[in-house]
């Protein structure tokens, strides 16, 4: 059958160069739409009947989002949310600001946040935090990917897609300095180049 591409394209590099580092491949397009799948099933199990609200938090976790919403098969609906705290760097400024706030009524609803990663967890706690002054009747989390290693405080996190060791990635919607986004495989940076 000839290969009709987006979520999975045909050819994955083994790596790739951003801003004049190497990352190699660590969770290629099929992996991810795999394990992306197997939520949305769980997602919609869990919330059957209940109309959740998924927030996505901008930017990064906008083409995990974009897939999982395509795996729950229950009504759902969608909003956004804007955060940002790593600018062009690779570590935490520590600081979390939050640059767009949702628009949806979320008083008595059953919210799902949905990140691409929690790393330190300062911006999943900050969302936590701001979320409950909305009165929400439940709060879950969604995330892609989890550093355990890297966590500094405590989030409770419903759905994990991969425990991930602490090392920078990039890639399906995660990036270094605005770039790697694009790309549909996640990447882990080469120590040893
Ligand atoms: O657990 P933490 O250490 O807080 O890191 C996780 C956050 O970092 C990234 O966002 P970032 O601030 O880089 O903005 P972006 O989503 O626009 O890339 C990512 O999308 C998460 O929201
Ligand atoms: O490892 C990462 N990569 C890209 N963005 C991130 N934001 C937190 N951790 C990361």
């Amino acid at each position: 059958m000839a290969c009709t591409s987006t979520p999975v394209p045909c050819e994955i590099p083994e790596v790739v160069e951003c801003r004049g580092e190497r990352f190699r491949l660590f969770l290629d397009a099929a992996t991810l739409q795999q394990r992306i799948a197997e939520l949305g099933r769980q997602i919609s199990q869990d919330y059957e009947g209940k109309r959740p609200i998924l927030i996505g938090v901008l930017n990064g976790a906008f083409m995990f989002l974009a897939d999982l919403m395509r795996y729950i098969t229950i009504d759902c609906e969608v909003d956004f949310l804007k955060l940002s705290s790593y600018g062009a760097e690779k570590v935490s400024s520590g600081q979390v600001y939050e640059l767009k706030k949702i628009d949806a009524d979320i008083r008595g609803r059953h919210v799902l946040i949905v990140e691409d990663i929690v790393d330190t967890g300062l911006s999943m706690q900050f969302i936590l935090e701001r979320l409950k002054e909305y009165e929400p009747a439940s709060v879950a989390t969604v995330t892609l990917l989890h550093k355990v290693e890297a966590t500094q405080v405590d989030v409770p996190l419903d759905y994990v897609g991969f425990r991930i060791p602490n090392k920078f990635v990039i890639g399906y919607g995660l990036d270094y300095g605005q770039l790697a986004r694009n790309l549909a495989s996640i990447y882990i940076l080469d120590d040893n180049p």
